[in-house]
Order: C-alpha cells, then sequence, then structure tokens
C-alpha cells in the first residue's frame, strides 16, 4: 500500500519535473538568436550615424540628368546647398531651371569630364568644401565583349571607376579638412550589376565591381574623419540614359535584368537620400535588391545589428536562393542563342 502511493508520488514528482525541464527549454529558445543579437550589438562596425542634409553642401556629379538630377532636386528640397557637375553645360542649365522651378533653390553648375582629373579639382575647389559628395555620374552601352570595342570598354572604366576616383581625390582633402565636424558622406552610385554579373555588361559590371573594392577600402581610410561611405544599388531605372541604352540592349540582358524589375527615377532618388541619411554602407532600392545585397555581403561592413542579423541567419538560404537564380538566367541564355543562330 505504502509503496504504491510513494510510486505515484514519485512518478507524479518525474513528471512535473519533466515539464518544468520543458518550459525552461523553451525558454532558453529565444535566448540563442537574443545572445546572438547582443553579441551583433556590440560587435558591429562601424558604429550606426546620421547623416543631416539640411543646410549642408551636397555635391553630385551626374547630377544633370537622371538619378542626379532627381537627387539633386531632393537635396535642394530638404534645404541643402546643392552643386551639379557633368560634361554638357546646356543640360546643366536646363537641370538648374528646373531645379529652381520645382524647389525654389538655385543650385550651383559645373561642367567638367570626370575623367579630366585637373577640371575636377578646379571645379570643387570653386564649390567650396563638400559635406556630401554623391558619385553618381556613369555611361553604361550593353554589348557582348566580342562586339565592344576596346574604346568604349575603356571608356567605361574610364568614367565610371577612374573617374569616381578623381572625384573623390579632388574632393577629400578639404572634407577631411572641413572645420565643423558634423559626419560628411561620400557616396557611390553602384548598380545591381554591380553585385552580380550581366550577359552584356562585362565593361559596366567590371566597372561597378570596382567602386566595392574602392567603398570597402576607402571606408577605413576615412572613418577617423567622421566621413562615411555609403554604396547605391539601383536596378533598371527610367533615366534618359536607360532609354537610351535600351535601343540596343541584348534581348537577354533585359530578360536577366527583369528579375529585378525596373524603378522610377524619383522612387531610386528616394530610397537613396533614406540611405545616405541613415548612413548605410550599402543601399539596395526594391526587394529583389534588398535579396541581392543579403546574397552579396561578403565582407562588406555591417553598421546595423538587425541587418547583420539577418545575414547571419540567411547566409545558407539566400545561397540556395542565388543558385536557383543562376539557374533561371543560365536556361533564359540558353534558350536566347538557340533562337539567336537559327
Ligand atoms: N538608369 C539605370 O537603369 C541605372 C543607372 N545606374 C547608375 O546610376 C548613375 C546615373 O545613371 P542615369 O541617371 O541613368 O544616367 P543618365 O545618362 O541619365 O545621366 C548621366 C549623368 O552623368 C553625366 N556624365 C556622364 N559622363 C560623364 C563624364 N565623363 N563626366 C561628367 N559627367 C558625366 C551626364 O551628363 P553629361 O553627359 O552632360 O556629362 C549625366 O548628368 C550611373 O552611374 C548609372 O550607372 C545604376 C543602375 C541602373
Ligand atoms: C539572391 C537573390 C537574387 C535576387 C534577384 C537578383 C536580380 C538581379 C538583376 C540584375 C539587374 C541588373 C540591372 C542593371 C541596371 C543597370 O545598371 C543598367 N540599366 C545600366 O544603367
Amino acid at each position: 500500500m505504502e509503496l504504491t502511493e510513494l510510486h505515484i508520488a514519485e512518478s507524479f514528482f518525474t513528471r512535473s519535473m519533466a515539464a518544468i525541464d520543458s518550459l525552461f527549454l523553451l525558454f532558453l529558445i529565444p535566448l540563442i538568436p537574443l545572445s546572438l543579437l547582443a553579441i551583433l550589438a556590440l560587435i558591429v562596425r562601424p558604429r550606426p550615424i546620421k547623416i543631416p542634409i539640411k543646410s549642408r553642401h551636397v555635391f553630385i556629379t551626374g547630377g544633370s540628368s537622371g538619378i542626379g538630377l532627381a537627387l539633386a532636386q531632393r537635396a535642394a528640397s530638404e534645404g541643402a546647398r546643392v552643386s551639379i557637375l557633368a560634361r554638357s553645360a546646356g543640360k546643366l542649365e536646363e537641370a538648374k531651371k528646373s531645379i529652381q522651378l520645382a524647389t525654389g533653390v538655385e543650385v550651383a553648375t559645373f561642367s567638367a569630364d570626370v575623367r579630366d582629373y585637373d577640371a575636377v579639382s578646379k571645379a570643387i575647389d570653386e564649390s567650396g568644401p563638400i559635406d556630401v559628395l554623391v558619385v553618381n555620374q556613369g555611361v553604361f552601352t550593353a554589348t557582348e565583349l566580342v562586339e565592344h570595342s576596346p574604346e568604349d570598354v575603356k571608356f567605361t572604366i574610364d568614367v565610371n571607376l577612374v573617374g569616381s576616383f578623381n572625384v573623390i581625390k579632388a574632393a577629400l582633402p578639404a572634407m577631411k579638412a572641413r572645420k565643423d565636424r558634423g559626419p560628411a558622406s561620400i557616396t557611390l552610385v553602384s548598380s545591381q550589376a554591380g553585385q552580380v554579373g550581366i550577359y552584356g555588361y562585362t565593361a559596366y559590371s567590371a566597372s561597378k565591381f570596382g567602386l566595392q573594392g574602392l567603398a570597402q577600402a576607402l571606408q577605413q581610410e576615412v572613418i577617423a574623419d567622421d566621413i562615411h561611405v555609403t554604396l547605391i544599388f539601383p536596378p533598371d531605372t527610367d533615366t534618359p540614359g536607360f532609354e537610351e541604352e535600351q535601343k540596343s540592349r541584348p534581348e537577354v540582358t533585359s530578360i536577366i535584368a527583369a528579375s529585378s524589375g525596373s524603378m522610377k527615377t524619383e522612387e531610386v532618388a528616394r530610397k537613396a537620400m533614406d540611405g545616405i541619411k541613415a548612413g548605410n554602407f550599402t543601399v539596395s532600392c526594391n526587394f529583389e535588391g534588398f535579396l541581392l545585397s543579403l546574397a552579396t555581403t561578403g565582407m562588406s561592413p555591417q553598421r546595423s545589428c538587425w541587418l547583420a542579423f539577418l545575414e547571419v541567419i540567411t547566409a545558407g538560404p539566400i545561397r540556395l536562393v542565388a543558385l536557383f537564380f543562376q539557374w533561371d538566367w543560365y536556361k533564359a541564355i540558353e534558350k536566347w542563342s538557340k533562337t539567336k543562330t537559327k
């Protein structure tokens, strides 16, 4: 009798202990991601930062057309002093008028080719110290390398990559020496084709991939000067440059690029400006772009512990998604080249 009672009591005891144990385990589960998040919050570098735009000098290359023009207008409407640089004086004058009409702000214009270091340097010195430098000029012709002239390959690299070096080198001394010491920004406009190589973009993708190396190394060099580097990765955007590009773009380039859709110029400018102000190193513009940034983040700096967390937990699965995209693209290339050679 006594023995069975003891048994019942004992089994009750072990069962409730087991329940407490599993309850305890249940509490432990969220502890793992929470501690990962806590560790990431401690280690992410550089630290999060905000870049003010109001009353600051924003200098935009390629500011006479497309994304650059939309960014100039945005900066002007947010109360910045704005300078724009491009080659064609006529297009600069038109841009100046349209910004004045839309915002009432008079922007300063500088006519120079980014390939000419002395001309760029003179323009930047004239414009005064820069708080937010947006290196946005860019040229693009989608062509298979076999059909791409060596001159045009060099032109693409010279304007998009070497030109960006020229602009940054010319602006950097005064940016480093600026007196107010408010956080400054150097922003580069890359492309989703600067995160993944795309058919027809050998020269263009190479020029834009180059910006990634430039930006990562530069961020380490200027962090002590409170200068913060941002890279923007737009998808196809309905700019005058894009309209021109489409006239000769291989069909398969358009098919692959369509995986990420296309955006309105103003939308891209808004995403870009928000990213600059938030001090993000990487700025994607649409959902596909966000996935692309997750998949290609590699060793790039990350200021947000939330995004760092997402990068860590999605690293494996996002690679799988990326492989599916490659599968789809190679299918499209195969199909397209068959119809072409027929
Ligand atoms: N549109 C799109 O689909 C996408 C564009 N991008 C990138 O965004 C940036 C802007 O593109 P988008 O707005 O479409 O281009 P646009 O062709 O509409 O405008 C380009 C601007 O750059 C200037 N520019 C071109 N070459 C030089 C040069 N050698 N020296 C100085 N200025 C120059 C142009 O003026 P001028 O000709 O008078 O010199 C113009 O102001 C580029 O870097 C591009 O690669 C990225 C992803 C997608
Ligand atoms: C892991 C998940 C991947 C998600 C999808 C990736 C889609 C990538 C599409 C790339 C499109 C490239 C457009 C280039 C636009 C451009 O720069 C030209 N218009 C010239 O200006």
